[in-house]
């Protein structure tokens, strides 16, 4: 039988090339996704004189830059100062033979939203993008991380990545959630816990029974924010759960090449008694819905908690950083996290904009009103399509929700979708870092269903109050 192995020694044993003295590995890589922000290093490849090597397994979207109005006119892009990114994009992806999800294209959406949407991502493969958020494709047993600028370029040219192997975590964890309780809850419990720092140099798979209860779409929202832990991807052991998610897709293996895809897909999970460099565990019950008050996604709490208070902090920079970041979001120590007013409401993200998210903040939203500016993104052409097909956008406008069309939006703003100075917004991306959604913003990170239960009631608030019928 020779030695257990995780599923992670797996996909880079079979990837590795050739390894230097240094201890650097070449990998093969399998799938490379590229976003409008990095859409000029094609052309720079081309001035070069290189071809790409693997158009075939090269794929191209624009997403930061999106535009998220407008985008049934004529010309889209003709208001848009980032026009540029996006063209060069487009253009260096049809030159050069790559798959490209145009602006125009329903296809289109947040990178990380439509490889697993389109079947791109797969278990068992490298996947590479220009994105730190790329650890989101683990989620169906790939192994994916974000890379430079300079790697999109060896990419690009070669097919393959010179890489440290990391160190391997495991995470387990077991039972269920309770109502109102989410995915997005529980990775940022477990970046509460081990801290934006808790994951560096691994990589971690997610395991144990809640993790195989929960779907694909659940999976890849943890899996989406190991980033913010440190790690340098999360991955989750493929499962009857994950195929089912694939077959069908329209770059899923089709027909014979689907049979054989399966018999190594099911080869491919973690084997019993293999071994991590690092275990940890976590009670799937235990958990609350979360609320971050710092600027670091570390900064969560349980919405029935309050501001802490450096005071109480013993060591001396982390005391500095919790001053700082207190001030920065306008908050006191001891108040309580329920109690504090929003602005603005966004619903968004490759965390948080695929369709189970959207049916899920729908159903809290329903019949009630927004009482602050909010509005829903939806991470792809064909999310949108779906969640108009079954009236989701009706509930959304209704309670007077601005309903957008697909891209990074609000998450980093790039496309010019901002929080004003000094506004506090109910967020369902990943990032709260100072000035992430704006100069002077203030973000709150949350669940879907958290961000609809703020949005109605207009501070931040337990959603499981608003199930139950109180408000
Ligand atoms: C702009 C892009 C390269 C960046 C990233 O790497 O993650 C963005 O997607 C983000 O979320 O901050
Ligand atoms: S949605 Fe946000 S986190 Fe995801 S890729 Fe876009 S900017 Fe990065």
């Amino acid at each position: 039988m020779g030695t257990p192995r995780t599923l992670f020694d797996k996909i880079w044993s079979a990837h590795a090339i050739v390894e230097r003295e240094d201890g650097s590995t070449l990998l093969h890589v399998d799938r490379h996704l590229i976003h409008d922000v990095a859409g000029v290093i094609i052309g720079e490849l081309a001035e070069r004189g290189l071809p790409v090597r693997r158009p075939d397994r090269t794929f191209a979207v624009p997403d930061h830059y999106a535009p998220t109005t407008g985008r049934a006119g004529p010309d889209p892009l003709s208001a848009s100062p980032h026009a540029g990114h996006i063209r060069a994009l487009e253009a260096g992806a049809r030159e050069t033979g790559m798959t490209l999800f145009a602006l125009d294209d329903i296809r289109q959406g947040i990178v990380h939203v439509i490889g697993p949407e389109q079947g791109i991502t797969q278990p068992g493969t490298v996947l590479v993008c220009g994105d730190s958020h790329t650890a989101t494709h683990g989620a169906l047993g790939a192994l994916a991380f974000g890379i430079g600028a300079s790697e999109i370029a060896h990419v690009l040219a070669t097919q393959a990545l010179w890489q440290k192997k990391p160190r391997t975590m495991r995470v387990t964890i077991d039972g269920a959630l309770a109502p109102g309780v989410q995915s997005k809850d529980v990775i940022l419990a477990l970046i509460g816990k081990i801290g934006a720092a808790g994951g560096t140099g691994h990589v971690i798979e997610y395991a144990g029974s809640l993790i195989r209860s929960l779907s694909v779409e659940a999976r890849l929202t943890i899996c989406n924010m190991s980033i913010e832990a440190g790690a340098r991807a999360g991955m989750i052991s493929p499962d009857e759960t994950t195929f089912a998610y694939l077959e069908g897709r329209p770059f899923a293996p089709k027909g014979e090449h689907w049979e054989a895809a399966l018999a190594h897909w099911r080869r491919l999970p973690t084997d019993e008694g293999a071994r991590f460099d690092r275990e940890l565990t976590l009670d799937a019950s235990s958990i609350a819905p979360m609320v971050t008050w710092g600027t670091s996604p570390e900064a969560a709490l349980p919405i029935t908690g309050r501001v802490p208070d450096p005071a109480e902090v013993a060591d001396r920079e982390r005391r500095t950083d919790m001053v700082h970041a207190l001030e920065y979001m306008g908050l006191t120590p001891g108040t309580r996290l329920d109690a504090i007013a929003i602005d603005r409401v966004f619903i968004g993200s490759c965390t948080n904009s695929r369709i189970e998210d959207l049916r899920a903040a729908a159903r809290v939203v329903d019949g009630r009103r927004s009482v602050v500016p909010a509005m829903v993104v939806p991470g792809s052409g064909l999310v949108k399509a779906q969640a108009e097909a079954e009236g989701l956008d009706r509930i959304f406008r209704d309670a007077g929700f601005e309903w957008r069309d697909a891209g990074c939006s609000m998450c980093v703003g790039m496309n010019g979708d901002l929080v004003a100075s000094g506004e506090r917004c109910a967020s369902t991306s990943n990032r709260n870092f100072v000035g992430r959604q704006g100069r002077g913003a203030r973000t709150h990170l949350v669940s879907p269903t958290m961000a609809a239960a703020a949005a109605v009631t207009g501070r931040l608030t337990d959603v499981r109050r608003l199930l139950q019928g109180g408000a």
